[in-house]
């Protein structure tokens, strides 16, 4: 190392580049990963977090290609555990990828490192909290540290993608700190004075920071400064500079020099075309300045501290005490041992200091050749040849700041990535296993439901056409039944009146209301028997539906919740108007018969043979009566004579009487059994208007569709009860195979995940095992 040319360290910058490039690529596609798991968790399928509470069974056989789950691992694929030591990233790399007999237990949230949700909340996996805490709840707060680790990365980005480097110089009181700094730039920018004189924090830097403006900003508050904010600094003059440096009488905080040096003839470490470097001038050490350097030092952005050490005094106690304490934070220390050409006995003075650092910072001691410079920082300037020792520190420090670059920029994020994957593989690798023993239990769920499944398909069938057929037989019933009582009654009308008293002929009209009234009466209440007669039947066919529904009740098993509104038949309400229609068609019926009024025919049988008998009665009296009356009765007398002796006067009195019996005997014959003819007559009248009027089918017609009303409510309950059922075992099924295809989905989603992780945790970790970074 002691041969450091230009060109190796052009070399080194040049691999740098290159590294830091891949680098930023690897935090893009390891952030998009994140991304994509966060999203993935939040629209599609809560992500489980690996915690023992939530997975017992996470004990898992590491490095086989085949973990318990029997999952199948895609090539190259490293088990969760292995991953889980992704923070050992500086291990040789065969020991996290080809390690195949290594076997341990994981504990969940001990094996991740970087995605840890909040550790207080699982401390004891048994508490109350844990246990409250949803699965999806712990999703949330997964999601939540998957975001935060994409802000990280992004900061990470930022940092890797900085291409400025900062080196604090410090050292005790009046080492030459100053004078090495401008010694490093070829230019006297920073006041030097034999007298300890610098009384705050100095960085030098390229002015291409500053707008390519050659400007001296004295900051009060560091936090706050931004370039291009002049409220945030105050302009220091050049003449200014010396007395802001050993005075700050402004008090502030620090001061940036901008320089313009690329127009000069060397380019110095500030402008080296790889790297944009800066330096910080510190106040000398000493009690008073000790702790606030330390604390500088220790600040991220500082990637190398030079420590001048005094060759004429050694170190001091101050010098001693930051040496150690800075040896703890960064472990390496560059060391100028300045003022050397003011030594005489220069091997003395070289072995005594070795010592000192030797105890101080013994790994400093082990690369002290590339570390420790004995230099003279005193004229320096780019004209002059610049001496050897001088020359060979300035290679050592660029050389040394890419090193301390790689592990303050590069080695940091790629450790943060190479953690990260670890634990998105272990996340994925246990979300696989939970799909896969999902779909598994999932699949045994449907095999299981689906016989009973089947038969609740094939016994809703039969169930509905079981109550269809009940609804039809019942208004079969009740049709058949009304007709043929109906017309029974209608035909036999006449029997009805039977009992209806007759006084005779002279109150015959009277009896012919009472015959009447009787017989719309007797319809009236034959037409109410069919009402009852469908309300029997109705009221058997719900019981026998309400049988169907008990039977049916045995099936619900315990798929039947109450939200399901099954509702028992027994609990169903008849309406009390179902027979309203019923009813109202019989008043009108009634009503209808009601107009009958009774006519003298009714009590007259005009029959034919009737009509025959009384006609010839008549027509003989009536003969006989003209004759006597008006013919010539002497013929009559003859012909009478020729069979009788009577005298004409008896004879004529005799026909008169005949006449009269035969007149009388035809009109008593006319209205002979007028009871019967009027009962005979009314119950034709009644039937006659009863065919006419369609009564009594469309009464039959309504007194049906009341039955099916009456029952119907009942049968669509029972319909609707199977259904809900049925509908119950269809939407669990439903469930189970959105959950499956979630499942599969998730798997497939976690697989991918690992194969990408795989891949990406391979290239990451390729980064460091090129021979320049070991
Ligand atoms: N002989 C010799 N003198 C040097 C060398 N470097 C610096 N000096 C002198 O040492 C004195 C102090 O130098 P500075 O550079 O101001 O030292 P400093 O460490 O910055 O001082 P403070 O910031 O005040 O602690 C000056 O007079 C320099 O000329 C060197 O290599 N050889």
């Amino acid at each position: 190392m002691d041969n450091l040319r230009n060109s190796d360290v052009q070399q080194r910058a040049q691999v740098f580049s290159d590294k830091s490039s891949r680098l930023q690529k690897y935090l893009g596609e390891t952030k998009n990963l994140i991304h994509s798991l966060r999203l993935f968790s939040s629209s599609r399928y809560p992500v489980h977090y690996p915690i023992n509470t939530f997975s017992p069974r996470l004990n898992v056989s590491l490095g086989s290609s085949e973990n318990f789950y029997n999952l199948s691992t895609p090539k190259g694929f490293n088990s969760p555990a292995s991953l889980s030591r992704a923070n050992t990233f500086f291990q040789d790399s065969h020991d996290s990828e080809d390690n195949e007999d290594n076997t341990s237990t994981i504990s969940g949230l001990d094996s991740l490192s970087v995605l840890k949700v909040d550790a207080r909340l699982f401390k004891n996996n048994n508490s109350d909290l844990v246990s409250s805490l949803e699965g999806t709840s712990v999703s949330r707060l997964l999601e939540e540290c998957l975001l935060n680790s994409e802000a990280h990365i992004d900061k990470l980005i930022y940092r890797v993608a900085d291409n400025s480097s900062k080196i604090l110089i410090t050292g005790d009181l009046n080492a030459g700190k100053t004078t090495l700094i401008n010694s490093l730039i070829r230019k006297q920018v920073l006041p030097v004075d034999q007298q300890p004189c610098t009384m705050l924090f100095c960085e030098v830097l390229e002015s291409s920071k500053n707008g390519d403006r050659e400007e001296i900003h004295g900051i009060s508050d560091i936090s706050k400064y931004n370039t291009n904010d002049p409220s945030t600094y105050t302009l220091v003059s050049h003449q200014d500079l010396e007395d802001t440096v050993f005075e700050n009488k402004q008090m502030f905080q620090q001061l940036k020099v901008y320089l313009n040096e690329s127009n000069g003839p060397y380019s110095s470490l500030l402008h080296n075309g790889t790297v944009d470097i800066s330096f910080i001038d510190s106040p000398g050490l000493n009690r008073d300045s000790i702790k606030t350097t330390q604390l500088f030092a220790r600040q991220e952005e500082i990637d190398v501290v030079v420590f001048v050490v005094n060759a004429e005094n050694h170190f001091t106690l101050s010098g001693q005490e930051f040496l150690a304490s800075a040896g703890k934070e960064k472990a390496h220390i560059f060391i100028v041992v300045n003022k050397f050409d003011a030594i005489r006995k220069k091997d003395k003075c070289r072995s005594m200091i070795m010592e000192q650092i030797c105890e101080l910072s013994p790994e400093t001691y082990e690369m002290s050749k590339n570390l420790v410079h004995f230099i003279s920082a005193k004229n320096v300037n780019s004209k002059d040849s610049v001496p050897q020792e001088f020359d060979s520190m300035e290679r050592s420090l660029r050389w040394w700041t890419l090193e301390q670059r790689f592990k303050s920029k590069l080695a940091p994020a790629q450790r943060y990535i190479l953690n990260v994957l670890g634990d998105l593989q272990f996340i994925a690798a246990e979300n696989t296993a939970i799909a896969l023993k999902s779909i598994r239990e999932i699949n045994d769920a449907l095999r299981a439901s689906t016989p009973r499944y089947e038969r609740l398909l094939d016994q809703r069938i039969l169930a509905t056409n079981r109550s269809e057929l009940i609804v039809d037989d019942s208004s079969s019933k009740v049709q058949e039944y009304s007709e043929e009582h109906l017309n029974t009654i209608v035909h036999n009308l006449e029997a009805s009146a039977f009992n209806v008293n007759y006084s005779g002929i002279f109150s015959v009209w009277d009896y012919a209301e009472q015959v009447l009234v009787t017989m719309v009466n007797h319809i009236k209440h034959e037409l109410y028997e069919c009402v009852n007669f469908s309300k029997s039947i109705v009221g058997s066919s719900i019981n026998e539906l309400n049988k169907l529904d008990l039977e049916r009740s045995k099936l619900e098993g315990g798929s039947m919740n109450d939200n399901l509104s099954i509702k028992p038949l027994s609990k169903i309400t008849e309406e009390k108007d179902t027979y309203s229609d019923s009813l109202e068609q019989i008043e009108k019926i009634i009503g209808d018969l009601s107009t009958i009024s009774i006519s003298v025919t009714d009590f007259v049988d005009f029959n034919w043979e009737k009509l025959q008998i009384s006609g010839s009665l008549f027509f003989s009296a009536s003969s006989l009566f003209f004759y006597t009356k008006f013919a010539n009765i002497s013929n009559l007398i003859d012909f009478v004579n020729f069979s009788s002796r009577l005298s004409p006067r008896a004879l004529g009195g005799s026909f008169f009487l005949v006449a009269g019996a035969l007149g009388f005997g035809s009109v008593m014959y006319l209205f002979n059994n007028t009871d019967a003819t009027v009962r005979g007559k009314l119950s034709k009248r009644i039937k006659q208007k009863m065919i006419k009027n369609k009564h009594i089918s469309s009464n039959v017609r309504v007194l049906v569709t009341s039955t099916n009303r009456a029952i119907r409510p009942f049968a669509w309950q029972f319909q609707t009860n199977f259904q809900k059922m049925l509908e119950a075992e269809e939407r669990k099924r439903a469930d189970h195979l959105r959950s499956r295809q979630l499942s599969q989905e998730a798997q497939m989603f976690f697989d991918e995940l690992r194969a990408k992780i795989s891949t990406l945790s391979r290239n990451v970790r390729s980064i460091s095992s090129d021979e320049y970074f070991k």
